[in-house]
């Protein structure tokens, strides 16, 4: 996530005084300004830092913000907030401002910011997704389905945050809480009605969307990923689960297809509607919403959505796989627990072609095939379960080899590494192994590991009779040319990992890659040769 640091900033709030600031809140003051400071907005980055900001000096992992409390004073800060190591950190460099202090900042930077935008989040219908994968998917599609019901719509999550038409690419799949706060702040104003957001577990433990209780927040599912920050999986769990709570939601949707879906719902302290997207096993209780009649439908699939009321509802969505149909469903699910009628949702959905939201480097079909071409798809999955589901979705429209191109991300969650080479061999005929982002971490010691796990299982497949043929190709530019230089007409590339980015991060230095373009440019160069030829 390396898209240039900026954000929306509304552009009237009304004064606060620092000092009813400190009185609302109970913080203490290291160092008084004069008796009337005001502030108009908050921040917790100097470099995005304008006149008239509360500055929010929290304590990271690499720096103490309070380091960089005095650059922002400069471009406008009025007031600074921070704990008692940042007021060390300060002494008395900044003559004249105001420096609040809590023991933990950041667990009161989102009510603080929530209190100087005037609380934007009421003034919004706000719906939350939480889960491992299908965050940005069904963000989406609840999207495109207020807007089909005529809302004008805000959206946040990893690819971008838009305000209306306004958009902005993201850094972060939840933005920091005073930047989120301001972002609300912007769409209030711009007279937007409908929030579709992702919620990170990241967020949740990092008290990014402190200060926002959603109307509905629904959970897709769980499975290994972010371990490096968060330990184990019940950990994972935990922190996911404090969505659901009154402090955070009002209500919410749970899909029960896995035994974490059915944890949720009894864990949650809301209200919730269950959602099950697949046939009911012995012995499962019955779920709220149900999903059947699945067919293929154009590029995706149509289904029907029935209440245990007897509600029905049959609609598609025009992305792959199984797993887009669960995210489809779970839209339209929050936006019916939501409050929207039955009919309305029906009509517009017809109206707008379905749950056909197009999602940058979601299964993003960047070559169709045909005309002699590989079909070449591209898609975010970095994770061993979503790795496994997109090769499946692919599988049944593939008539020769389903060839991936894939990595593993540097510097987090090494655990997965040879478990998606694994992963791979059993979904995929060719396995192209290459880098992801790697961060500050060796690329081929990253790849050493993810080909240990599919060597180990092409053997593995070999014994059984099955043929898997694993490269190693780097860079991952080579590694995209390569693949659909070589595919046959019939063959289905899969360019998986990155989906939507467009930066590389290699040993601390960032260089443009963006896969779709990567795999339009090896299809012309194909074509080039087909023509020459
Ligand atoms: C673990 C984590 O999320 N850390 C985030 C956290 O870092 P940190 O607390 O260590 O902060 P730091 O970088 O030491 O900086 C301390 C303070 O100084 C400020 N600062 C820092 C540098 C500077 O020049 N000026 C400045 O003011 C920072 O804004 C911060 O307030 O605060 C930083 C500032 O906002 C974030 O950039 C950083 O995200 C890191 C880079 C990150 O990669 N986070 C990922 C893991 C993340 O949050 N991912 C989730 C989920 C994604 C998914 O589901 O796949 C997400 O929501 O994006
Ligand atoms: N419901 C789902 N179940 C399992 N896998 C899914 C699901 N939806 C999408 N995926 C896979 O996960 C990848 C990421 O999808 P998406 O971006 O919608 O999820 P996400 O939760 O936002 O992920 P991230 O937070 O990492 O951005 C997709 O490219 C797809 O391969």
């Amino acid at each position: 996530m390396t898209s240039p640091l900026d954000r929306f900033r509304p552009t009237a709030t009304r004064p606060r005084r620092v000092r009813d600031l400190a009185l609302t809140f109970g913080l203490e003051t290291a160092a008084t300004g004069p008796d009337d400071v005001t502030v108009t907005s908050v921040v917790s980055d100097n470099r995005l830092t304008a006149d008239g900001d509360l500055f929010v000096a929290l304590a990271g992992s690499r720096a103490h913000g309070a380091r960089f409390a005095a650059d922002a004073v400069a471009r406008g800060a009025r007031a600074v907030l921070t704990d008692a190591e940042g007021a060390r950190l300060l002494g008395d460099a900044l003559a004249g401002v105001p420096v609040l202090v809590a023991p933990d900042p950041r667990a009161v930077l989102g009510a603080v910011a929530a209190w100087v935008y005037g609380s934007p989040a009421e003034r919004l219908m706000t719906f939350g997704v939480t889960g491992t994968n299908g965050k940005t998917t069904t963000t989406y599609q609840i999207d495109h389905l207020l807007r089909a019901l005529g809302w004008k719509g805000g959206l946040v999550g990893t690819v971008e945050m838009r305000s209306g038409d306004r958009v902005l690419a993201s850094r972060l799949t939840t933005p920091e809480a005073a930047d989120l706060q301001a972002l609300l702040a912007t769409m209030v104003e711009d007279e937007v009605r409908t929030l579709a957001m992702e919620v990170s577990s990241h967020a949740l433990a990092l008290h990014r969307v402190d200060g926002i209780e959603f109307g509905v927040v629904g959970f897709t599912n769980l499975s290994q990923d972010h371990l490096d920050f968060h330990g184990d999986l019940q950990a994972y769990f935990d922190t996911k689960a404090l969505l659901f709570t009154p402090a955070r939601a009002r209500r919410g949707v749970v899909v029960v297809d896995d035994a974490w879906g059915e944890r949720m719902a009894d864990a949650a302290r809301i209200p919730v509607a269950t959602l099950r997207t697949r046939p009911a096993r012995d012995g499962e209780a019955d779920a709220d919403w149900t999903v059947s009649d699945v067919v293929p439908h154009g590029t995706g699939s149509a289904f029907t959505l029935t209440h245990a009321d007897g509600r029905t509802l049959r609609t598609s969505t025009s992305l792959p796989g199984g797993f887009n149909v669960a995210n489809a469903a779970l839209a339209a699910v929050m936006v019916l627990e939501g409050g929207a009628h039955l009919d309305d949702v029906r009509e517009a959905l017809d109206a707008a072609g379905g749950l056909s939201a197009t999602v940058p480097g979601r299964m993003e079909v960047v070559g169709a095939g045909g005309g002699g071409d590989p079909r070449v798809v591209v898609d975010f999955a970095h994770n061993t379960d979503a790795l496994e589901l997109a090769l499946d979705a692919l599988r049944p429209t593939t008539a020769g080899r389903l060839v991936v191109v894939f990595g593993a991300t540097g510097d987090r969650d090494a655990g997965k590494r040879p478990a998606m080479g694994a992963a791979a061999v059993s979904g995929a005929d060719v396995v192209v192994v290459t880098d992801d982002d790697p961060h500050g971490e060796d690329p081929a010691a990253i790849r050493a590991e993810v080909l240990g796990g599919a060597r180990a299982a092409r053997d593995v497949a070999a014994a059984a009779g099955r043929s898997v043929e694993v490269l190693e190709v780097a860079p991952r530019a080579e590694a995209i040319r390569r693949a659909v230089l070589d595919a046959g007409p019939d063959d289905t590339v899969l360019v998986a990992g990155r989906g939507h980015e467009t930066i590389q991060e290699v040993a601390g230095v960032d260089l443009e890659l963006d896969d779709r373009v990567e795999a339009r440019r090896a299809l012309a160069t194909r074509h080039e040769r087909t023509t020459t030829a």
